[in-house]
Formats: C-alpha cells, sequence, structure tokens
C-alpha cells in the first residue's frame, strides 16, 4: 500500500473554483473547521461562480480571494509561489455536460490546460500534495447492474467526462513522471445549496417554484447516485488530510434514482403538479446510469456519507426558497 500524503500541520492551501458550488460549499467547512490553515480562492467567476456564496467570509483573516483564470499561466505560477502553497485542490472546472455538447472547446482549455497550468506551478514550487476533484463520468455508462470501482476502464462518453479523464490521465503522468504527489477523487451526482440552477435538481426546484415547464429528457429514465455536497465536504477532507499518496477515491453514496423520481419528489415535496414536467428530446450519448462503489474511501480512510436523499433534498429545496431572488425567473 503506497504512504500517506506527507503534510505539514499549518497548510497553506489554494482552492481553485472556490465560487462555485462545490468549492465554495467545501470552503465554508474548511475556513470554520481548521482557523490555522490559510486558504488562497482563486476563482474566474464565470456565469456559475459567485463571489457572493462566500460573502460572509471575506473578512476572515485566514482568507483571500484572487480573480483569474487557471490558465492564466503566469498568475498561476506567481500565486503558488507568492502564497507558498502547500496544496492546490482543483475545483475550477466546466461541469455542464449539456453545454459541453454545444461548445466543447472551453472545457478542453479550462479542464486539461488548466489542469497543466496549475500542475506545472506545484511541481515547479514543490507542492506536497495536488488534489483533483473529478468525476464518475470517465467511467462512462452503467447498464442496471454492476458498480464503478477505482480500477473501472476509463471510457467517457461526452467531451465534458472525456476533458475530466483526460485532467486525471494528466494528473498520473505527473505523479508516475515527475513524482508530483497527488489524489483523484471521483464524485457521483453533487447537489445541495449554492448550486447554479443548469443542474437538475435546482433547474427542477426553481422552475418548479416559478410554475415553469421542467424539462425531462427523454423519458426521464437515466439513473444516478445523489451525493449531498456536505458528504462531498467531508470525503476530500478525508483524503486530504489521510489519502495515500498517488491514490483514486470514488464517492457514492448508494442513493439511486432515476431522474423522473426526483423530479416527482420535487414537485411532491414542493405541492406541485405533475402536469409541469415537460419530455423534451434526450441529450445526445445520454449515459443511461453513474453509480460508484465507495468501498474503498470507507475501509481505507473511514469515510461515511450523512445525509438521505430525502433530508438532503428538504434541507435543499428549502435554501431555494429562503434564496429565490439570487436567480431571477427562469427563462424557459
Ligand atoms: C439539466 C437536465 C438534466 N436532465 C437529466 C440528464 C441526466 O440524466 C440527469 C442529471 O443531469 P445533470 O445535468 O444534472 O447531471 P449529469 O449530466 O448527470 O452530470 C452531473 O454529474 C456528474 C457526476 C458530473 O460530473 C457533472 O458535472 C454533473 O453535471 O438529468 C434532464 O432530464 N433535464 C435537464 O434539464
Amino acid at each position: 500500500m503506497s504512504e500517506r500524503n506527507l503534510l505539514p500541520d499549518d497548510l497553506t492551501i489554494l482552492i481553485t473554483g472556490g465560487a462555485g458550488f462545490v468549492g465554495s460549499n467545501f470552503l465554508r467547512l474548511m475556513l470554520l473547521k481548521y482557523p490555522s490553515y490559510c486558504f488562497v480562492n482563486m476563482d474566474k467567476l464565470t456565469y456559475s461562480g459567485n463571489i457572493n456564496n462566500l460573502a460572509d467570509f471575506l473578512e476572515y483573516p485566514n482568507y483571500s480571494f484572487i480573480h483569474g483564470d487557471i490558465c492564466d499561466r503566469a498568475l498561476v505560477d506567481s500565486i503558488v509561489e507568492k502564497h507558498d502553497i502547500d496544496v492546490i485542490i482543483n475545483f475550477a472546472a466546466e461541469s455542464h455536460v449539456d453545454r459541453s455538447i454545444k461548445d466543447p472547446l472551453i472545457f478542453v482549455k479550462t479542464n486539461i490546460n488548466g489542469t497543466q497550468s496549475l500542475l506545472d506551478a506545484g511541481l515547479k514550487h514543490n507542492i506536497k500534495l495536488f488534489l483533483q476533484i473529478s468525476t464518475d463520468e470517465v467511467y462512462g455508462s452503467l447498464d442496471d447492474t454492476g458498480y464503478f470501482t477505482e480500477a473501472s476502464r476509463i471510457a467517457p462518453n461526452n467531451p465534458y467526462s472525456a476533458s475530466k479523464a483526460s485532467a486525471d490521465m494528466l494528473i498520473s503522468s505527473y505523479g508516475n513522471t515527475y513524482g508530483l504527489p497527488f489524489n483523484i477523487v471521483r464524485f457521483g451526482n453533487t447537489y445541495g445549496p449554492f448550486q447554479y440552477p443548469e443542474k437538475l435538481i435546482p433547474m427542477a426546484i426553481l422552475n418548479a417554484l416559478h410554475n415553469q415547464p421542467i424539462p425531462i429528457h427523454g423519458k426521464g429514465q437515466s439513473i444516478r447516485d445523489w451525493v449531498y455536497v456536505k458528504d462531498n465536504n467531508s470525503a476530500i477532507d478525508r483524503v486530504l488530510h489521510f489519502g495515500r499518496r498517488g491514490e483514486v477515491y470514488n464517492i457514492g453514496s448508494n442513493q439511486e434514482k432515476r431522474t423522473i423520481e426526483v423530479v416527482h419528489l420535487i414537485l411532491e415535496m414542493l405541492k406541485k403538479p405533475n402536469h409541469l414536467i415537460e419530455f423534451v428530446e434526450d441529450r445526445p450519448g445520454q449515459d443511461y446510469r453513474y453509480a460508484n462503489n465507495p468501498h474503498k474511501i470507507m475501509s481505507e480512510l473511514g469515510w461515511m456519507p450523512q445525509y438521505n436523499f430525502l433530508e438532503g433534498l428538504q434541507t435543499t429545496i428549502q435554501w431555494y426558497i429562503e434564496h429565490m431572488e439570487w436567480w431571477g425567473t427562469p427563462s424557459n
């Protein structure tokens, strides 16, 4: 078994994409839990990032924000050098599959070239760990049975997942060739507060709240394993502190649902009618099912998901009810 990551007691961590959904939720946990660590948040503030996601932390002495693009190699290099970064956690990514089908170029730029720029800066300045936030989509699609393990074949099916798979391979090649210490964490479908409403759950909640149609691809038969964002946070925290050098960890919560079931639950919880559902053409190359087997992180690092889907969904719905004005009226 490979050795544990060797990290100093007081870490300085560069979080990329920390104004986005998963990154801002993670920073929220870390800023409260580790007041002796320093966090530098670098974010491009694209359409899906929002500086308000961390508004209540702007005055924290151990937190700083830099507006910038991970593809800007000179900027990335200067940040890693100037702040004496120990760990880079890369949340920055273009992540919406439908957008990647319409315009793959930005996915290749941000997800592959951007990752390489971080790797090069990390290597040059001897960081102690590069932690990549990745996805179970790199394994492609499953039938009704079986699960992805860390040993499953990498077989992405759309430009988004191909760009994430490429980044993962680049990272492990830097580990193998140059000895860069790294971990890769591959999540299932993440949901919770602060998610930009283009992904299924926040889109369906907000459309329902505005009595707008909810577009469902095909007949809504695709299956996803839904992981509450706080469970993702605790998984990253465990990998950061206890992960073994060069290892990949799959995250899953064994809470699989069909898309149509998820939307029915949302409508039921909001007491909205089912006729808001509008079946539309299926996504080209739609993946039928994703489901990670999280045995490795559970047995080696003692991680356990804490949130069941109904509880997480209820909390998420409540958050969107309270923050409806953030998003305006849905355009469809
Ligand atoms: C946006 C939308 C989605 N869907 C369907 C398509 C999928 O079968 C399912 C979930 O779609 P969503 O786009 O929310 O997520 P995935 O395509 O599963 O991918 C997501 O989970 C992985 C792990 C990532 O890594 C991606 O970043 C993340 O976007 O609902 C609809 O039917 N209608 C819609 O309007």
